[in-house]
């Protein structure tokens, strides 16, 4: 502070203001592992005083195809309350946590199907400096959860958004279930997860919201 500023208590720096973090957090799950790494990712944000919206992606599979697996069936009239995510959701979000199971090496159709309704927000910009990470899930334990993760970043470079992959940035990744790409799980056909990633989802969770704040208060 200047010598004048400071006799006439003015300052010439910028004080920052806190910033609140509006965190979306966008899962798709048929039997309710991701829709379980979406709500810690919930719990992760909200610890870091971000504003937080759990949304599911909407179904497109044929009544038929999850009458077949009743455990399909049960998750989605368990959470049959959840509010399917909009396009509105993405503008409002400062930071997106994308959750998805793994299908064939890849997102679900469900998910692809969403991501592909963007392109609108996408060509206006507003995707644009969103803080985005993913996580999956896939019954073996190489079955393809970083693939998945890495499909849905491939989208996001596209609408310029900024990736906070976890990296090694805290021992507890070192742990079971740390994955530098982003938080991964095995589930068994039971629908038991392999190894324990919940407080691997609530760190990412946390590392996302803290990145969009630095981001937000660099913008100020
Ligand atoms: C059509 C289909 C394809 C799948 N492909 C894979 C795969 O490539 N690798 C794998 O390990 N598991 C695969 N799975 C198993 C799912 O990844 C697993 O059921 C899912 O991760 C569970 O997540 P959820 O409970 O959130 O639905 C597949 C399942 C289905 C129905």
């Amino acid at each position: 502070m200047g010598f004048f500023a400071k006799l006439f208590g003015q300052s010439n720096q910028k004080e920052l203001e806190h910033v609140s973090i509006k965190l979306a957090v966008i899962y798709y799950s048929s039997t309710g592992t991701n829709y379980q790494m979406a709500k810690w990712a919930e719990e992760g944000g909200k610890a870091a005083g971000a504003e937080v919206k759990v949304l599911k992606v909407p179904e497109l599979a044929p009544e038929a195809a999850i009458a077949s697996n009743p455990a399909w069936k049960a998750h989605l009239e368990a959470t049959s309350d959840v509010p399917e995510v909009t396009l509105d959701d993405l503008e409002w979000a400062d930071a997106i946590i994308f959750s998805a199971p793994t299908r064939f090496g890849n997102v679900p159709a469900q998910v692809k199907q969403f991501l592909d309704t963007t392109g609108g927000l996408w060509a206006t910009g507003k995707l644009a400096n969103k803080v985005v990470s993913a996580m999956s899930s896939a019954s073996n334990a190489h079955g393809g959860q970083e693939a998945t993760i890495l499909s849905i970043y491939t989208t996001m470079y596209h609408w310029g958004a900024i990736v906070a992959a976890p990296g090694y940035t805290d021992p507890l990744l070192f742990a079971s279930g740390g994955n530098p790409y982003g938080t991964s799980v095995t589930v068994d056909q039971e629908g038991n997860m392999q190894e324990n990633v919940e407080e691997a989802a609530k760190y990412q969770a946390k590392r996302t919201v803290q990145v969009a704040e630095s981001l937000k208060k660099g913008n100020q």
